[in-house]
């Protein structure tokens, strides 16, 4: 095969899986069958704590390389790309060894950090995106120094890449994650890093977009096919999974689920409209931002009342879209900033003897796409206009029952992605310059389910700020 028609291996760094997977190089579309996942669980502590082996999770997506090479399917790759969680930190020796699991997004832990008047908030956010909270360096820094002299920090992806290539840098994408990036310039944020109490040494040097590693000599034996092939900086899979949904204009939302679930518009970094309090902004790449509103429960939802209620259906069939009584407020693991509600803060309202697990499933779902509706409102407002929205990721693509469930809350109709592996997608299209198209239903939302959500959002409303009251006592 000549490298004209190269495939491209695509690698998904997820909080429930790693993935190692081959695309079509033309339009970024999966190679039939060759896949191969190693299935991840993080530990969860009662004191917050969500963390990963960083050896067991390196071990296991190798494992999956590994895979795919003995089905024949490192053969003819042109480029590997890579989609990752974003947020993550670990701290490192003097040598580059871990000193802590890789702390993820979902760990709530942190110190508080008292900066004076001096330090304007408001600022800091227009500046790089991010508020000062527990979800990003400039909180996770502090905490893991007052326990410990790590030479340096880096992410998972971080990490990752420089197992493979030998050096340990980031991207524009997945450093604006961290809370510690100018999104204008590009750059380390002066002020972020003394928050952070941290010089840019000693966090991964950014590498701009279009420049690439190549295999280290350590790997080579192993997998001799990917010997020479350029390796991309790594995309966040926020930016990732909404270019690969098919949502890369400012007139389009994507909303994708997955573990965790987000609504988010991509848009030029010049000239974006001032970012409203509620909404982060990241970059995807050296031309593109994203503007969106991320949520901890989602897909992840499913994955627990799975198991807590022995669920016989995967789809809480015959309940009616916004007809249960019951109302969760999905704050299992807490809110994203700038909110403050801790793990552990779930709730569910209303529940009377009649209610199946079917009824808790549906109303858990129900939730979780009012807390998007919420985002889609911001994001309206802000671009000004009623936008186009698009679903994908795994959690849409499981659930025909959460696809017109979101399409009800919206109150508009939806285009679903009909490629579920939309982070790696997204990740080739951004590494490549490709623009895939979602590509699979349009849907109308139903005017009954419609009402009934409209019936029932005042009361979600009103029991959504007593569960968020409740987070402090
Ligand atoms: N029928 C269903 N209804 C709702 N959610 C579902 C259903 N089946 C699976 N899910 C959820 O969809 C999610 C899988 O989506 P996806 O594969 O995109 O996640 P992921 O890529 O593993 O996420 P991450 O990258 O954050 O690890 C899981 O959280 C799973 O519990
Ligand atoms: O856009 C997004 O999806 C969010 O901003 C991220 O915070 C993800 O939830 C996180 O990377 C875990 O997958």
């Amino acid at each position: 095969m000549t490298r004209t028609d190269a495939r491209i291996l695509a690698l998904d760094l997820g909080t429930s899986s790693a993935r190692a997977l081959v695309l079509h190089e033309a339009d970024a579309s999966p190679i039939p069958g060759a896949l191969a996942r190693h299935k991840i669980s993080p530990t969860y502590g009662h004191d917050g704590s969500a963390t990963l082996d960083l050896h067991e999770y390196v071990e296991g997506l190798f494992g999956c390389l590994d895979e795919l090479q003995q089905n024949g399917h490192l053969d003819g790759i042109g480029s590997l790309v890579l989609s990752t969680q974003w947020h993550s930190i670990v701290a490192l020796d003097n040598k580059g060894t871990a000193r802590t699991p890789v702390i993820t997004w979902a760990d709530t832990r942190s110190v508080d950090l008292d900066l004076g008047t001096s330090f304007d908030e408001q600022a800091f956010h227009a500046r790089t995106g991010t508020w000062l909270h527990r979800l990003y360096w400039t909180r996770r820094i502090p905490w893991l120094l007052a326990s410990d002299s790590p030479a340096a920090f880096a992410g998972l992806p971080d990490l990752v890449l420089e197992r493979l290539t030998g050096e340990r840098v980031t991207s524009v994408s997945v450093a604006s994650g961290t809370g510690t990036l100018d999104l204008a310039t590009g750059a380390y944020d002066d002020e972020a890093l003394a928050v952070a109490g941290v010089t840019a040494d000693q966090l991964p040097a950014i590498v701009p977009t279009g420049w690439t590693g190549t295999l280290s000599k350590e790997y080579e034996r192993r997998w001799p096919g990917l010997v020479g092939v350029p390796v991309h900086p790594p995309t966040g899979d926020g930016a990732a999974s909404n270019v690969g949904t098919g949502g890369y204009d400012a007139g389009t939302a994507a909303v994708t689920v997955g573990t965790s679930a987000a609504v988010r518009v991509v848009h030029p970094i010049e000239y974006a409209p001032e970012l409203p309090w509620e909404l982060w902004r990241y970059r995807v790449d050296d031309k593109r931002a994203v503007t969106g509103m991320a949520f901890s429960a989602a897909g992840n939802l499913h994955a627990w009342l799975t198991g807590v209620l022995r669920l016989k259906s995967a789809e809480p069939l015959g309940v009616e879209i916004g007809g249960t009584h019951a109302i969760a407020i999905p704050f299992m693991a807490g809110t994203r900033p700038p909110a403050n509600v801790p793990g552990g803060s779930g709730v569910y309202f209303g529940l009377s003897f009649d209610d199946s697990s079917a009824d808790l499933l549906a109303a858990a779902l129900q939730g979780a796409s009012l807390e998007i509706d919420r985002g889609l409102r911001v994001l309206d407002e802000l671009f000004g206009q009623k936008l186009e929205v698009v679903l994908g990721g795994g959690g849409i693509d499981a659930s025909e029952w959460w696809r017109r469930c979101l399409t009800a809350t919206f109150a508009r109709p939806t285009t679903v992605c009909a490629e579920p592996e939309v982070g790696a997608r997204g990740a080739a299209a951004v590494a490549l310059g490709l623009s895939p198209e979602p590509g699979g239903d349009h849907l109308t939302p139903a005017a009954d389910d419609v009402a009934r959500i409209a019936g029932l959002r005042g009361r979600y409303e009103g029991l959504r700020e007593l569960a968020v009251q409740a987070s402090s006592m």
